[in-house]
């Protein structure tokens, strides 16, 4: 079979993270049909040659620019880090989140040049801010993902337009104050639900995009390019909620849009459109105490409109929040508690660094390793055990704080709608949609110290605070900001 030429004009700059920068393919409709071939070469690595059935993305690594060339990562070591996250997606986030909803991709290996010159092509298009490291270019090595932003898994949808609504799960740094709560987004109480979606929608940041037909129309691309104009968004989602045309513009077609977009969302997170192996596994207890955080917002608007209680809720067992929360909660014990089980590991491992391997501490992530992580007991016996298993599931919970989930919607007519299907109906439209998770690449076993000493530094910040708040100038100064979120409480 013939090489299939690759051409980066054909591919355009999609998004990046801290890890990796994301290139998406430029084909339209007429393509979707094709057939991805990917076949493996002599050493095994997949090679990547016809496009493509679904649209597809290539993820490549970034690494912060080298002054020293010997200090750079080997295309080995490349490849085994990719394969490492292939690995991780396969065999372990995929039995916690459930088959549909995780996409962990192939490794491809694409010809040098074609990597060089899509580099040269994409970066005029990159945020000043993430050009503090560069793609991979050394390697070429990448992943292939199903474009999760188009990604529909229903063949009657495909012509039609899709609309994409990606929402990073953690709380992260915020460059202004926010009144969202990823306790009010994980509650399962729609009232609640709605209220941190309607924050995030006016407050995106680095936490919400929208996509249409896989180009970014809400949400910030950098530092500086961030408006959340609802006039503008609405303009792109009228076709959607009200095809026929028929409401009248202006502030309250705005309102009534944003309000359908947010019951579609709503509804899509808490639909139940996959089974897990870990769904049968012993499930990690939400705490007795406060569900929700006092500092919510939520809470304060709920006083304000004379209302002081809230019906209880909780989320569906199936559906991905669901899953994500039960990931997110592996850690049992906070980082206080977990780092001396953290040094305990790493005094064995400095007298016998051979067993590094033997442990799995950087892989492979089997289901060995997965089988591993459903040990949720607390009973410390003192064993090395006991203290890797703690540090792999708080790996494992800090990378579910740290992913996005990615909601796919198309419309569709009722003829089309089956009990297959996962479908919703807004006032006069009806979708059907996907859900998945991206971004599960497992956080670093020496990102552990890391987060001890970030801990350290809130509690001091906290304690300093806490006096200076009984110093009558700085209070004031405390009352200026009353409307960040971020409030700790003394434990
Ligand atoms: O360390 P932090 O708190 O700055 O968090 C990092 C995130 O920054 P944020 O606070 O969301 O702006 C950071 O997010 P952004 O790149 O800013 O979107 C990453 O998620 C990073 O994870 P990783 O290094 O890519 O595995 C995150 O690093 P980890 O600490 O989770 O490893
Ligand atoms: N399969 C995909 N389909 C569509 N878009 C994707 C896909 N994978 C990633 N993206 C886009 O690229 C962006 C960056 O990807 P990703 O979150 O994986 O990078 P990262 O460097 O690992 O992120 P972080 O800094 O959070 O660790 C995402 O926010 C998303 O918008």
């Amino acid at each position: 079979m013939e090489v299939e030429k690759m051409d980066e004009n054909e591919w355009k700059y999609h998004g990046e993270g801290n890890q990796s920068l994301v290139v998406s393919h430029c084909q339209r409709s007429r393509l979707w049909n094709q057939t991805i071939v990917l076949f493996r070469n002599a050493n095994e690595t997949l090679f990547f040659r016809v496009f493509l059935q679904r649209c597809v993305v290539l993820r490549f690594l970034k690494s912060p620019p080298n002054q020293n060339k010997d200090l750079d990562k080997t295309p080995e070591e490349i490849l085994q880090h990719l394969q490492n996250i292939v690995d991780f997606g396969k065999h372990v986030m995929k039995q916690f989140f459930g088959e549909n909803y995780v996409h962990h991709g192939e490794i491809i290996q694409l010809p040098l040049d074609f990597v060089r010159q899509l580099c040269l092509k994409i970066q005029p298009e990159r945020p000043e801010c993430r050009c503090d490291k560069d793609m991979d270019t050394l390697s070429g090595y990448a992943m292939c993902l199903p474009n999760l932003t188009r990604l529909q898994t229903f063949r009657f949808t495909e012509h039609r337009p899709i609309l994409c609504i990606e929402i990073k799960v953690a709380n992260g740094k915020w460059k202004r104050p926010s009144k969202y709560c990823p306790l009010d987004l994980f509650s399962g109480n729609k009232q609640r639900m709605h209220f941190a979606l309607k924050s995030l929608l006016q407050e995106a940041q680095n936490n919400l995009k929208i996509f249409k037909n896989g180009e970014l129309i809400y949400g910030c691309k950098d530092d500086q390019d961030c408006v959340s104009d609802w006039n503008e968004l609405a303009r792109h989602l009228k076709p959607f909620f009200f095809p026929s045309n028929g409401l009248v513009s202006g502030p309250h077609c705005t309102r009534t849009i944003v309000k359908e977009l947010i019951h579609v969302i709503t509804t899509a997170l808490l639909s139940s459109t996959d089974t897990c192996r870990a769904g049968d596994m012993k499930t990690v207890p939400i705490s007795q105490g406060r569900s929700y955080c006092e500092a919510s917002a939520f809470n304060k608007e709920l006083v304000r409109n004379g209302k002081h209680k809230l019906e209880s809720s909780g989320l569906p067992r199936g559906c991905l929040l669901y899953k994500t929360l039960q990931a997110q909660m592996l850690d049992m014990l906070d980082i206080e508690g977990l780092y001396p089980l953290y040094s305990r590991v790493e005094q064995y491992l400095e007298e016998f660094p051979e067993e590094r391997s033997t442990l799995q501490i950087d892989g492979p992530y089997n289901e060995a390793f997965y089988e591993k992580l459903l040990d949720l007991s607390l009973e410390d016996d003192g064993t090395v055990a006991f203290a890797l298993t703690k540090v792999q599931q708080y790996r494992i919970a800090m990378t579910a704080k740290d992913c996005s989930i990615m909601i796919a919607l198309s419309t569709c007519l009722q003829d089309e709608c089956s009990e297959q299907r996962p479908v919703v109906l807004t006032s006069k439209s009806r979708f059907t949609f996907s859900v998945s998770v991206l971004d599960l690449d497992l956080k670093p076993y020496e990102s552990i110290p890391h987060q001890y000493k970030l801990d350290g530094e809130i509690v001091n910040y906290y304690l300093k605070n806490v006096q200076a708040k009984d110093d009558p100038v700085m209070s004031n100064l405390f009352k200026e900001n009353e409307d960040c979120t971020l409030v700790l409480h003394k434990v």
